[in-house]
């Protein structure tokens, strides 16, 4: 039977002191106990930043913009493909707040290689790290 392909939206948010928010997945969730950006499946019928909007109001309990996609990577994983879809987010209200994840972090993205990522962000993380290298 062919694997199952799941769309996720994941935003990347970032505040001003330049950095990005970085969320880790619970020992209760798949791909358990590796960082990733918070967001999650796009539902049938809604646009990718409506997706993202809604996921992160429901996961960290704060409001966000979304702006462009600035990234998309399908991953092959055992039991499923994943295509990423990276969005460029804006904090609009409230702080985020872990009530899924095992803990958030802001991070730089020079710091980016010291988390364990999901792998079908490590794309999109060394994208990020080479566009932080450069400015
Ligand atoms: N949110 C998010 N999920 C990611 C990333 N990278 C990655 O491989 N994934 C995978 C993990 C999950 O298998 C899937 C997203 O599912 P999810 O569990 O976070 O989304 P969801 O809240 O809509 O799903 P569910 O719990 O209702 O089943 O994509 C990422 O950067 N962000």
């Amino acid at each position: 039977m062919p694997k199952k392909q799941i769309s996720v939206v994941a935003a990347v948010i970032e505040n001003d002191q330049n950095e990005l928010l970085c969320a880790l997945r619970s020992p209760d969730m798949s791909l358990p106990n590796l960082w990733e950006f918070p967001g999650g499946k796009v539902e049938a019928g809604e646009d990718l930043q409506t997706a993202i909007e809604r996921e992160i109001s429901e996961e960290l309990h704060c409001n966000i913009k979304a702006g462009d996609v600035f990234h998309r990577h399908v991953h092959e994983y055992d039991a499923f493909i994943v295509e990423l879809i990276c969005i460029q987010a804006e904090l609009i209200s409230g702080e985020p707040v872990a009530t899924e994840h095992a803990k958030l972090l802001w991070l730089t993205p020079d710091l980016f290689s010291s988390l364990n990522w999901a792998p079908a962000d490590v794309p999109a993380v060394e994208e990020l790290m080479a566009k932080a290298s450069l400015s």
